[in-house]
């Protein structure tokens, strides 16, 4: 999990790492984009395999957002924040427990 810097937006809260798809990407684009930025690992997007989602229609977002999960079980590197924020790894009950943003907290029930 990655806690998200301080200042920004949610901050202090430990979200599902991943990032927002920018103009001309695939999902599982921006995945492999966003963890070489934020956890500096490599990843392949044909082993992103899609999980579930969470959008903001039950939540309190100030705009429409919608987050795919994916699970990965090949990566290369070693997971550093690279982005003033954590990372750690939890188990299940775990994460359950940790504060974490609205839609972060819907894609954590269905997960596990
Ligand atoms: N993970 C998560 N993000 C949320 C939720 N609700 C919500 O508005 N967001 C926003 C916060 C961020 O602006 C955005 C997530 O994209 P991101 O991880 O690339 O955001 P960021 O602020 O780190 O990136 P950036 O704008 O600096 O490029 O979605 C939520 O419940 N969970």
């Amino acid at each position: 999990m990655h806690k998200r810097p301080e200042k920004k937006h949610h901050g202090g809260l430990w979200e599902f790492p991943g990032g927002k798809v920018e103009t001309g990407e695939c999902p599982a684009d921006a995945l492999v984009r966003e963890l070489a930025e934020e956890l500096g690992v490599t990843i392949k997007p044909e082993d992103c395999v899609a999980n579930c989602f969470a959008d903001s229609t039950q939540t309190d977002a100030d705009f429409p957002i919608v987050i795919l999960l994916y699970t990965i079980a090949e990566w290369g590197g070693v997971p550093a924040a690279l982005e003033g924020g954590a990372i750690d790894w939890f188990m299940p009950d775990e994460i359950a427990k940790l504060q974490k943003p609205p839609l972060d907290i819907e894609l954590a029930g269905q997960l596990f």
